[in-house]
């Protein structure tokens, strides 16, 4: 029980519970005699015709009678939801405006499947010998001999063989099988169990993360180191110190491809697995994981943006990894932005918040420039390997012929790479075959039928695809508009097509393509990356999943084919985007002892993100961006938010958006914000409103999308604004729906 519990007395104590559904108020419950009742306690009570498990939110005296509130049906048996947690899932509610509920349902969904974990079966030599004997069967004797207990599918694997043949020795009772516990969720790790020796510059750094984590307080560090600077084995000794002082540890990493190798390099360096939290881990492992967290036995765990939710009770520690990654922010459901929120955590918990990149944040630099955050450096690659020679390739003077992306610069680069024996990675950041499918003889395109965007054709799967609502269909032999035959054509490259081409210019090379499309998910992603690391394949064709965090030593070459994709779009932060992606894939080069080297291919080599890569001054493009964002006052110098009409046809979603911008000239006038007139400029301290305009993306899912856009100063209150505006605003009705979105990350 924790502390604080009120024992209720016959009558007259009423809690407040908060339900996870999407409601913002917490209902009022008669507490029954004898049940004892504190904030952050799991119950079960009534809601509509049936009974939901929720949390209290508050206790108090009620009124002289029960009257007719509704009572509490019982207090279930779950760890309760500290303060901390609470005040933590009150403050992102109001933060990005979504229902009280909606947050702590994301807090709150693991412990609901406590369903036991599937049994593990061990097996192990029981005596007798095998009346016939294989040379398979001999294979698993000879591991099995003297090793104790195996599980089924490791021996198999050891023996080299099938799970049959196991099966098969079982039969004859050769082996026997015995069950086995769990795969314990954690295990204690050890601070010392592998140090490194630091250079004296990560020792430094290493030093200033430690206190800060000693200090035992509130504080935001931001780590920049270049790609393979080693600031992952500095902020192992923060991990270090936070063990050592028995608290807590989190660790945000923003794909789940990452989390897998980052556990192995964790274990090598602390002796054991630090549990592992994402939607890849089985719903019953995590209910496990949650309660260990709470009960302090998990000590760390390393995670995607939903493990900032955990009921952690000891967090001295939260490491955002590759904080400047789009990936940390969530687009549906509760809106939210991962790295924001693990400051928030952090100073709720009074913890040490590390944001460790090398292409950091506008933001983050910003806030470390204003000593809002403290700014920590490693300026060089681990033992000065040297960063790899960065050159464009002008597209614009040596072009492929039709149809084909490699130049002829990049494909000579990539045979001499294979001749050495070392790898290469080839990075376009588009997956499938070709991103738009076309009739040579009438001209007719494939378009989603839900949403305002082309199919994405995907070879091996034999499919058309939509990328945004999921629609799939089989690619046809016939024009479906004029029936014309043969005449489909793929139109631009995806990494499929890419790796055809690398066939075809290189037949003897092996080819790995990885995105997200591989069928298998972590596991599958995972056994790849260690074939990479291992040197199994000679070129690598990849998205951006391949382009971040990881640690490939054999590969020299990088090529980039498109590397002016992402500077054409709408988006305010395309510049910096494509600044980050680029220089966190050219960093993939060369570090270990290969020396390193990147072609770059571009249509305009002179662009200011282009040139910041070939000449790799990113101060002066960190400097001149954060100028123009400056100017232009958007964050982290101004805020943003985006309202999203949604509806099921163009003409009313359009009239209710135009509505709401009308409401907001109409509103009375308030002390904490001021609305620049319609059309005006925006006076210093004043709010302005764009909009409503058709998204970039009219549709999405069958759903007309209009998008209002709101630019307010930092010191004005954003979200009283939006607040009023909704209350005054038309009511959602007919299907229309509006959705916030707090500083916007897409603007799709
Ligand atoms: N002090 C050290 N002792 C031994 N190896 C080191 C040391 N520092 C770095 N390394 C090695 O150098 C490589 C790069 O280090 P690390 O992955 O920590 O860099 P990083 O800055 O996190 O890189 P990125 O930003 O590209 O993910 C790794 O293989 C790491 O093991
Ligand atoms: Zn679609």
């Amino acid at each position: 029980m924790s502390s604080g519990a009120i024992p209720a007395k016959a009558h007259g104590l009423v809690a407040d519970v908060l339900m996870p559904v999407a409601l913002d108020i917490a209902y009022s419950y008669a507490v029954p005699p004898g049940v004892a009742l504190a904030p952050g306690v799991f119950v079960e009570a009534p809601l509509g015709p049936r009974l939901a498990v929720g949390v209290v939110w508050e206790v108090r005296p009620g009124p002289g009678s029960p009257g007719n509130l509704k009572s509490i049906r019982s207090r279930l048996d779950i760890p309760p939801l500290n303060e901390s947690l609470r005040q933590l899932i009150d403050w992102v509610a109001r933060w990005s405006m979504s229902p009280r509920g909606m947050v702590l349902r994301m807090a709150v969904r693991a412990p609901f499947h406590a369903t036991p974990e599937p049994v593990r079966v061990g097996v192990r030599l029981a005596g007798p010998t095998p009346r016939r004997m294989t040379p398979a069967r001999e294979k698993v004797l000879a591991a099995a001999e003297g090793r104790g207990i195996f599980i089924k599918s490791a021996l198999a694997k050891a023996a080299g063989c099938s799970a049959s043949v196991i099966d098969g020795l079982i039969d004859e009772g050769v082996l026997e099988t015995l069950t086995l516990p769990p795969e314990p969720v954690a295990l204690p790790c050890d601070p010392h169990f592998a140090a490194p020796s630091l250079s004296p510059d990560q020792s430094e750094a290493a030093l200033q993360l430690e206190s800060s984590v000693r200090s035992g307080s509130f504080s935001v560090t931001l780590l920049e180191g270049v790609t393979g600077s080693g600031k992952t084995e500095v902020y192992f000794e923060a991990i270090a110190a936070a063990l050592d002082m028995d608290r807590q540890i989190l660790v945000l990493m923003p794909e789940i491809a990452l989390t897998t190798q980052f556990i192995d390099r964790f274990q090598a360096r602390f002796g054991a697995r630090a549990a592992e939290w994402h939607s890849g881990v089985s719903a019953p492992r995590r209910a496990r994981i949650w309660s260990a967290v709470a009960a302090g036995e998990a000590q760390i765990v390393i995670g995607a943006r939903s493990a900032l939710f955990l009921p952690f009770n000891a967090l001295g520690l939260i490491i955002v990894d590759e904080e400047h990654d789009s990936a940390y922010k969530q687009e549906d459901g509760v809106i939210y932005h991962a790295r924001d929120m693990a400051v928030v955590r952090g100073r709720i918990e009074g913890a040490a918040v590390i944001l460790a990149s090398a292409t950091p944040s506008i933001e983050s630099r910003v806030n470390a420039g204003q000593g809002r955050y403290l700014h920590v450096k490693l300026n060089g690659r681990f033992e000065g390997r040297a960063m790899p020679v960065i050159e464009a390739v002008d597209m614009r003077l040596k072009a492929p012929a039709r149809g084909k992306w490699i130049s002829p610069r990049l494909a000579a680069a990539l045979s001499e790479t294979l001749l050495r024996r070392e790898q290469s990675l080839l990075f376009l950041n588009r997956r499938g075959y070709a991103p738009l499918t076309l009739c040579r003889s009438c001209g007719h395109r494939f378009q989603c039928p839900n949403c305002t965007t082309w199919l994405v054709e995907h070879r091996f799967r034999k499919a058309l695809a939509c990328h945004h609502c999921g629609h799939i269909e089989r690619r046809p032999d016939l024009c479906p508009n004029c029936e014309a035959a043969d005449s489909l054509m793929a139109c631009g490259p995806g990494i499929e097509r890419l790796a055809e081409e690398v066939g075809e210019l290189l037949p003897d090379a092996r080819v790995m393509v990885l995105s997200s499309d591989l069928p298998g998910g972590a596991e599958r992603l995972r056994q790849e990356f260690e074939a990479v690391a291992a040197g199994e394949c000679d070129i690598i064709i990849g998205t951006q999943m391949v382009a971040k965090g990881h640690n490939f030593p054999l590969l020299s070459l990088v090529g980039v084919i498109d590397a002016d994709i992402g500077l054409t779009s709408g988006d305010p932060r395309a510049a910096e985007r494509t600044f980050q992606l680029l220089q966190q894939v050219t960093g993939r080069a060369g570090r270990f002892e290969t020396a390193g080297r990147a072609l770059v291919q571009s249509f305009q080599p002179e662009h200011p993100v282009m040139r910041a890569i070939l000449s790799g001054d990113s101060e002066r493009f960190y400097a001149e961006e954060t100028e123009q964002r400056r100017r232009a006052g958007l964050p982290p110098f101004g805020r943003l938010a985006a309202l999203i009409i949604s509806g099921d046809d163009s003409a009313s979603t359009e009239n209710f958006a135009r509505a709401i911008a009308r409401t907001a000239f109409e509103l009375p006038l308030s002390p904490t914000w001021t609305l620049a007139p319609a059309g005006g400029l925006p006076g210093e301290n004043e709010i302005s409103l764009l909009g409503p305009a058709e998204a970039p993306i009219a549709v999405i899912r069958g759903r007309h999308r209009f998008r209002l856009l709101v630019r307010a100063p930092r010191s004005t209150d954003l979200q009283g604004f939006l607040r009023a505006l909704l209350a005054a605003g038309p009511k959602e009705r007919g299907g229309i729906r509006v959705t916030i979105d707090i500083d916007p990350q897409s603007f799709l």
